[in-house]
């Protein structure tokens, strides 16, 4: 019989672009009247499969926008992200699908992928377990009191529970925001500096999860953490909104003499003069 670790499940970009555009640049002299734009994904086509994916590149190379886009927390100008669960089941997000209001299409897929967003605070004034029940309600998972209590015990935040949102401190955010994430049991998790402000405990709780899920899911890291994307089954290399590189970690880092993720990023900023404010 198939186990459900055997069952694929792919993400596929094609032709993906994303560009914002904005009022013009506010640091300089002259306030100018020409809009600026600048690129979050340019062409961008690649797949990933199972497993965890670490992305990584410099500073404004697109790793944020192809997770928000992938999230379905933005939707792309242009191409499309093709997600495969499972044989026969698979789902489309593009702007024609957004536009056709495309919800109900990929409203099945929704509850399946959890997000961390680069941005880790928040304004609510629900305290963390009535946001938590809410959310669980709205995913429609079966006992949300327990399940949101379950995972409030797991993660050590029991002590905070009636805190509101907006006045948790960083660490306890940090780990609100993965527990959001992972309500629902996500098969795609996808994480955007999800260390960021963890303090020891919740990084090794994440730790622990990633280790669960690494043969459960496809998961993907974006991250400037060395440490953290030494984590990598493959890796994904952006530059300017595209893809520069992608494989499996190992056949990538065997050029390096220390073998590590960290060594052959630093190979590759040297060849192409890319920088980062890597650990
Ligand atoms: N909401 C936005 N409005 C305007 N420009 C944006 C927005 N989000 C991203 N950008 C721009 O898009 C480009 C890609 O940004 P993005 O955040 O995706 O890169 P990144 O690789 O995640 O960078 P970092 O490592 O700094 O988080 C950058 O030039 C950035 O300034």
């Amino acid at each position: 019989m198939q186990g459900k670790d055997d069952l694929p499940l792919r993400i596929e970009w094609s032709h993906l672009n994303k560009v914002y555009t904005g009022p013009g640049d506010a640091s300089r002299e002259r306030p100018s009247y020409r809009q600026t734009t600048h690129t979050g994904l340019l062409d961008f086509s690649t797949s990933v499969r199972r497993g965890i994916t670490v992305v990584l590149g410099p500073e404004g190379a697109g790793k944020s926008t192809l997770l928000r886009v992938t999230a379905m927390a933005s939707v792309p100008d242009d191409g499309r992200v093709t997600y495969e669960m499972q044989e026969n089941e698979r789902y489309v997000w593009s702007k024609s699908v957004a536009a056709m209001g495309g919800i109900p299409a990929v409203e099945p897929l929704r509850g399946r992928i959890g997000y961390v967003p680069e941005k880790k605070r928040s304004n609510r004034e629900f305290s963390l377990e009535e946001s938590l029940f809410f959310m669980a309600q709205s995913y429609r998972i079966p006992q949300p009191k327990k399940r949101s209590a379950e995972l409030i015990a797991r993660w050590g935040l029991a002590g905070c529970r009636k805190e509101p949102l907006n006045e948790l401190p960083e660490s306890a955010i940090n780990r609100y925001l993965l527990v959001r994430s992972l309500l629902n049991e996500p098969d795609i998790w996808l994480l955007d500096e999800p260390a960021k402000g963890l303090d020891e405990f919740g990084f090794e709780l994440f730790c622990q999860e990633l280790a669960r899920r690494r043969s459960q899911g496809l998961v993907m890291i974006a991250t400037n953490d060395m440490e953290l994307a030494e984590a990598a089954d493959d890796l994904l290399l952006m530059e300017n909104g595209t893809c520069r590189r992608i494989g499996k970690r190992d056949l990538l880092t065997a050029s390096v003499p220390d073998g590590t993720v960290a060594s052959w990023y630093k190979t590759m900023q040297t060849f192409s003069g890319i920088h980062t404010r890597s650990k």
